[in-house]
């Protein structure tokens, strides 16, 4: 079922037009993520779903009622549109308890004390908070507070669920483990997610939806293995993933398959840019660097290449290669010794795009 409709949305700030039309569907039970470079306006959408901005042009639709309509100049305050939304900071109040953070807003709403204590107890224990419940934010972890924020956000049980870069302040293992627990709340409590994030692989690992945003625009959307392996442009393909990013000249074009190379090598391409390429064009080319495989032995279809050097990673090695202009990492799973490699790369991975695309 469909909580969240966003159409057309339209912002101008300071002058600027910050957000360039952006329409896009959310429903229950799904998490979508808005992802993109910083300044692409992820947290002005977030915002102006929120009521925080007021679009000029645009609707917005949130459980079947419109809380925004530009042309009909209606915009709902954030109060009545029936979302929770958690911050970076978490903006806990320092000097209220845990119980009091989290049924504050409810006191504020007018629901009687008795109603504001079963259902902040409830939340509390659902995120494995009870016992913390008279502590004061300065006496919990990081982790510990954000789970706070995000029951302050969910005792007023909203049908949308804002969450704006949620787990940044968290450290690596943390952030880990809130991507799968937060994921999992969001599918139990049959609500929508909307997670503002820059970190790809949070985008990935949390969302059923990723929605690329460059310069005010959802340039791209799709399920993140959609996205991810099939990107339409230079920049949702260089903006996920590790890359090797290759500049080359097109040697010769037949349908969608091109002969790009540079001084002393050429390789087999797919064009993916959707205005095509023409032979003599400056290229770029984006190779994901798990694919390209290695060897210390000759190999057919191989490229010849120098192994400059094999960086230990812990759980891999990393191999830095060159071949005149050529330079690419890859990685595998021993060391190997500098000299002649043979690299494999298959032509479908390498993914041609005309430099003048951005
Ligand atoms: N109040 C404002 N006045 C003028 N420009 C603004 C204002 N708020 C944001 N902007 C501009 O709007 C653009 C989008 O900002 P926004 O914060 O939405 O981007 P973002 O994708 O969330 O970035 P980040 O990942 O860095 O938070 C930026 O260029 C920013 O400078």
């Amino acid at each position: 079922m469909t909580e969240l409709v966003v159409s057309n949305v339209q912002k101008w700030l300071g002058g600027l037009q910050i957000l360039k039309g952006a329409s896009f569907t959310a429903q229950r039970g799904s998490i979508v993520a808005l992802l993109g470079a910083s300044g692409s306006g992820k947290t002005t959408l977030l915002r102006c779903i929120a009521g925080l901005e007021q679009p000029e042009i645009g609707q917005i639709v949130i459980g079947g009622k419109t809380v925004l309509d530009g042309e009909k100049k209606l915009a709902l305050p954030p109060e009545q549109r029936n979302i929770g939304l958690v911050f970076q900071s978490y903006a806990l109040w320092p000097h209220r308890t845990v119980k009091e953070n989290v049924g504050y807003g409810l006191k504020l709403r007018g629901v009687t004390q008795a109603d504001i204590e079963k259902r902040v107890q409830a939340i509390l224990e659902r995120m494995g908070l009870g016992h913390l419940s008279d502590r004061f934010p300065s006496q919990l972890s990081g982790g510990q507070q954000q789970r706070v924020a995000i029951c302050r956000a969910l005792v007023y049980e909203p049908r949308v669920l804002l969450l704006d870069e949620p787990l940044s302040n968290l450290d690596a293992k943390l952030r880990e483990e809130a991507r799968y627990w937060i994921r999992k709340l969001i599918l139990d409590l049959e609500i929508c997610a909307i997670l503002v994030t820059h970190d790809q692989s949070e985008a990935l690992a949390a969302a059923d939806n990723i929605l690329l945003l460059q310069d005010g625009r959802i340039v791209q959307q799709g399920g993140p293995q959609e996205i991810y392996s099939n990107p339409n442009s230079f920049y949702s393909a260089d903006f996920l993933g590790a890359n090797n990013i290759v500049k080359a000249k097109v040697k010769s074009i037949n349908g969608r398959s091109a002969v790009i190379g540079g001084d002393n090598w050429s390789l087999d391409g797919t064009v993916r840019d959707a205005s095509g390429v023409n032979p003599s064009d400056d290229a770029r080319a984006v190779i994901r660097v798990e694919q390209i495989s290695v060897s210390d032995q000759p190999e057919a279809g191989g490229l010849e290449m120098n192994l400059d050097d094999s960086i230990y990673l812990g759980d891999r090695w990393e191999y830095r290669l060159r071949r005149g202009d050529f330079v690419a990492k890859a990685h595998g799973a021993r060391q190997l010794a500098t000299g002649t490699v043979w690299a494999r790369i298959p032509s479908e991975s390498v993914w041609v795009f005309s430099a003048g695309q951005r």
